[in-house]
């Protein structure tokens, strides 16, 4: 599988910095975080003292491999009654931390370079990898939001993006996910199916074993938002 990973087009290479496009409305825009990596990393480590990683149960039961937590003002959730977005931390009822300037600045700065006119600052999800988790297949849906982008963030280790098509049974293709590369997804690739090959044991200096994922998402359209304000 390290042997698979190597074959993926090199993100760091100059001759790649480029944008790479993945559909209409999803590109990865690599090494694009990485001047402001230390300082996400900081905030990150940050964040986990006010709200830990935790290992969420799937409503079939089964523990997730990815360690989760989350800012700003909703976290997503999980147990056995199902997936949703809270405004507090699941076990302590804290509210989620608030998402520091740095992310929100990389989010604006990703969601313009992409196209986008709504940045996605209503949430930032956290995901650690170590060797072996993985995220399977999945269209982020939970939000209802469709009118904003997913913004989301690599950090550390290196991974394999797996990015389908529409339907679950769509052609998958493999993209390798370096330390700073940042990938927007919206507009008609909003809901592609996507996810996490397991994690490779290796190690980057920034991270150890670990790989960092930051997904930026809103959860309300902003009609609901709105709405929500009067
Ligand atoms: O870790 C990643 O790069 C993807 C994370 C993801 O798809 C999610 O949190 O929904
Ligand atoms: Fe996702």
């Amino acid at each position: 599988m390290t042997a698979d990973l190597f074959d993926l087009p090199e993100a760091h290479s100059p001759e790649a910095a480029e944008p790479i496009h993945l559909d209409e409305g999803a590109v990865i825009f690599p090494g694009m975080a990485l001047p402001q990596a230390p300082a996400l990393l900081d905030a990150t480590r940050s964040i986990v003292r006010q709200a830990p990683f935790r290992h969420l149960v799937t409503p079939g039961g089964h523990r997730m491999s990815v360690g989760m937590t989350a800012c700003g003002d909703y976290g997503w959730t999980s147990d056995r009654s199902g997936y949703r977005y809270t405004r507090t931390q699941p076990d302590s009822a804290q509210p989620w931390p608030p998402m520091p300037d740095v992310f929100r600045a990389l989010v604006l700065a990703a969601t313009e370079r992409a196209g986008f006119d709504r940045p996605p600052l209503q949430s930032g999800l956290i995901n650690l990898y170590r060797h072996g988790t993985r995220l399977s297949l999945h269209q982020d849906r939970d939000e209802d939001a469709p009118d904003s982008p997913i913004v989301s963030v690599s950090l550390g280790v290196a991974a394999t993006f797996l990015w389908g098509g529409l339907t679950r049974e769509a052609p998958v293709r493999r993209f390798r996910l370096s330390h700073g590369d940042v990938v927007v997804w919206g507009g008609p690739s909003r809901f592609v199916f996507h996810g996490i090959a397991p994690l490779p044991r290796m190690t980057h200096p920034a991270t150890g074993e670990c790989r960092v994922n930051l997904t930026f998402r809103n959860v309300m359209s902003e009609a609901n938002a709105a709405l929500r304000e009067r």
